[in-house]
């Protein structure tokens, strides 16, 4: 089955979604990806390049100029990038998933954040319908790691958390299913690359 911007999945396989930004994607996001698909046995990671953040108040670049930095970064053959919430016209994580569920049947999708964004998720609409319906896969962050721990999300969901040593199993497991993975932290990020002037929306 093929998504109108080229992104081949079929069923079975074990895909791992990372929603950012990307304004810009940075050697951070690389890295995530790679652990991810490594660590939580994953075939694929699906770079979902967001319309816009629901929680943040400014507008990113344009997403064209977004997916095209994306494209050009990534440098892995198991890595896409899509502009999927675009197309299905979300923005919300929830809906998305819903939607990328309807149009893949039968592939397993597995969410992915770094460890800030798990502090925080419980901000985000349904939050609990996206644990039901995926596993989560989180990612260690530096300065995040605490606050994801002591976060709503892992606490609500405490009892349906993986361990790292089983991470393995996270692209296989059914839902609600989260694992926090420690990988070898890298400090880049978006910010701090407009900030330095390296980025202009
Ligand atoms: N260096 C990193 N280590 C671990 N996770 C990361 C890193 N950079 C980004 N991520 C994760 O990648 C996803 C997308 O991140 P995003 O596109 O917002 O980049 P960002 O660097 O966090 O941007 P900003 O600084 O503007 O918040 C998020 O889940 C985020 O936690
Ligand atoms: O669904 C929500 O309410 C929601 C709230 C905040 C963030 N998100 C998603 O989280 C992902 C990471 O966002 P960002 O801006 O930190 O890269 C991106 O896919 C956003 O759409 C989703």
């Amino acid at each position: 089955m093929r998504a109108d911007d080229g992104v081949l999945l079929t069923p079975g396989m074990r895909v791992g979604l990372l929603g950012g930004s990307f304004d810009p994607p940075h050697a951070g996001h690389l890295h995530l990806s790679k652990e991810a698909l490594k660590r939580f046995g994953l075939d694929r990671v699906l770079w979902l390049v967001s319309p816009g953040n629901p929680l943040k108040a400014d507008a990113p670049a344009r997403l064209e100029k977004r997916l095209a930095a994306a494209r050009a970064l990534v440098d892995h053959p198991a890595i896409l990038v899509s502009d999927f919430e675009t197309r299905a016209g979300t923005r919300h994580t929830a809906r998305t998933i819903s939607a990328m569920q309807a149009h893949w049947p039968g592939v397993r999708f597995v969410w992915l954040m770094g460890a800030d964004n798990l502090a925080q998720f419980h901000r985000w609409q349904d939050w609990q319908d996206i644990m039901r319906r995926v596993p989560v896969g989180v990612l260690a962050r530096p300065e995040a790691r605490l606050a994801a721990r002591g976060s709503v999300a892992a606490q609500v969901f405490s009892h349906h958390r993986l361990s790292g040593r089983a991470a393995r199993l996270l692209g296989r497991a059914d839902a609600p299913r989260w694992c926090f993975i420690n990988i070898p932290m890298m400090p880049h990020s978006s910010s701090a690359i407009r900030a330095s002037g390296g980025w202009t929306r």
